[in-house]
């Protein structure tokens, strides 16, 4: 069997293109994974807007959204139990303070038209499908649904969302599937028509993004590598996510409550195990956002089209070249930098965390830019090991990290998380490994394995090995200590504010 993999995109016909050239009828089957985002649908399945304009192409409210503080705030002031399982804090980013935002500010044109309220990845299997069930990753990492004891009443009418219980959950999923299973017929005639693949194939119970790529590389076979977790239980393995935001994923036998860590979540990920999620809400964002900022970008948007490479690659070789005989990572000995501009989501889960920088100089030339790329990038490695101790402390063992997304692809941020964690990163062969989590729930549907673990055990497999350089350690070490006072400065700074 072979896999296809396909990103989807508004401007193109990116299945019909993938499946140009073969046979349509040896699909087997099609998974979807997506953002986190909430899609809002009429009774008529119809978009719903959620913007005060009224525009309802704009039906949908962004993972990263951050409009519902005031309405996460009071969700967290109940201390409602369920929030035990989401790391004690509810996230902005979950729905539950997005659809209370949607219920105070817009009422008449969306919240008293809503029929569906969607997580993106059931979304599109419910397009491909016609099925409403909803996946119970989603419902149990966005919505505090349990995959135990269901849905809690009590939450719901506490938070002032009383409108779910009265109709028995039907607006946001009361027949939840296990990710992978099969829904329905299959694809639609009308979704086979619009992908340009057979009516009928299977179709799975969906995945997020995070959790397809978690699936996508934590069950590969790791021997010959030399590796400290060759023989170790896979739960000695952590799964980072690293694209727009980095997710964390932690597995374990029994529930482990980490302080501002999401979870636990039984069954979420890998079926029969509990899964922590630590995350960053921006990284390959705000590296991006960091680069383009600055006055020198154009200046390396020309050196690296002329080049023909990536401004990433280009940078790189520019730190390879300014470093002389050092190691590249000590570059910043002077520059620090804290990495949450979007507030951070783990361990600390304080969204009102800011980024910060200290040691700016008065230069703005390629140099300071690629200095202040590498301070950044080192940055958010630090947030990783922040929460890998986090999770640590809680009784998580983790040895080795598996890393994949777009951020996967910068070598430079791959040796950083090796260096400053102290531990091996495994790297997939196929690239776009949340795609193989995809893949990976599209062969449970149609039946070519009979479990979602003998799934990953065939068809994740180790690319490359990126070991740490244990030599730079104690750089790293001191840096870290920075990186601490960063966030403790930052808060007293907050505090001063505060007072008279
Ligand atoms: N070839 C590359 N080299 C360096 N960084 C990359 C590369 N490709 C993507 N990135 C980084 O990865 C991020 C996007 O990752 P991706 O996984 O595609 O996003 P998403 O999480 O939204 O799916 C970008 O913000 C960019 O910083
Ligand atoms: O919360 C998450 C997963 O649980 C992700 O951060 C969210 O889905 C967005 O992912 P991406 O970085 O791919 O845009």
């Amino acid at each position: 069997m072979s896999t296809h993999l396909v990103q989807l995109s508004p401007h193109n016909d990116p299945v019909k293109k993938v499946v140009q050239g073969i046979d349509v009828n040896q699909v087997r089957g099609l998974g979807f994974d997506a953002t986190c985002s909430l899609v809002v649908l009429d009774k008529q399945f119809h978009p719903l807007p959620v913007n005060l304009e009224g525009d309802s192409r704009r039906n949908i409210i962004m993972w990263l959204d951050h409009r519902a503080v005031s309405q996460v705030h009071r969700i967290n002031e109940t201390q409602h139990s369920v929030l035990q399982y989401v790391g004690g804090v509810m996230s902005v980013e979950m729905q539950a303070p997005k659809l209370l935002w949607l219920k105070e500010n817009l009422r008449e044109t969306c919240w008293d038209k809503a029929g569906h309220f969607f997580d993106l990845p059931d979304f599109l299997s419910w397009k491909a499908t016609g099925v409403t069930a909803r996946s119970l990753c989603s419902l149990v990492c966005k919505w505090t649904y349990s995959a135990e004891k269901g849905w809690d009443d009590s939450f719901w009418k506490t938070i002032g969302l009383e409108d779910f219980v009265a109709d028995n959950y039907s607006k946001i999923g009361n027949q939840v599937l296990p990710p992978g299973a099969s829904l329905g017929n299959g694809l639609t005639p009308e979704a086979a028509k619009d992908l340009g693949l057979p009516a009928g194939v299977a179709v799975a119970a969906s995945l997020i993004d995070a959790h397809a790529g978690g699936l996508g590389v934590i069950g590969a076979d790791v021997r010959g590598h030399g590796l400290s977790c060759e023989g170790q239980p896979v739960t000695s393995r952590l799964a980072v996510i690293c694209g727009t935001s980095s997710c964390h994923m932690g597995i374990s036998r029994d529930p482990i409550f980490v302080p501002g860590v999401w979870g636990p979540y039984f069954s979420a990920m890998v079926p029969g195990f509990w899964l922590n999620e630590g995350g960053q809400s921006v990284t390959g964002k705000l590296i991006d956002h960091m680069v383009q900022g600055h006055a020198a970008f154009p200046e390396l948007q020309a050196k690296a089209a002329a080049r023909c490479q990536s401004v990433y690659a280009y940078l790189n070789s520019h730190l390879d070249l300014i470093k002389k005989a050092q190691p590249v990572g000590f570059l910043t000995v002077d520059l620090h930098v804290w990495p949450d501009f979007h507030g951070n989501r783990s361990p600390l889960a304080d969204l009102t965390l800011k980024g910060m920088v200290t040691g700016l100089k008065l230069s703005q030339d390629l140099d300071d830019l690629a200095i202040l790329y590498l301070a950044t990038v080192q940055a958010i490695a630090f947030g990783t090991r922040l929460i890998i101790e986090a999770m640590e402390a809680a009784g998580h063992s983790v040895s080795t990290l598996f890393l994949c997304g777009g951020l996967s692809k910068n070598p430079l941020f791959v040796q950083m998380h090796a260096d400053i964690t102290g531990m091996p990163v495994i790297l997939s062969r196929e690239v776009e490994s949340v795609l193989v989590g995809a893949a990976i729930l599209g062969a449970c549907a149609s039946g070519d394995f009979a479990s979602v673990q003998e799934a990953m055990a065939k068809m994740s497999k180790v690319g490359k090995v990126v070991f740490p350089r244990l030599e730079d350690k104690r750089y790293y070490d001191k840096k870290y200590k920075v990186f601490l006072k960063l966030v403790e400065h930052q808060k007293e700074y907050a505090a001063i504010m505060k007072g008279d």
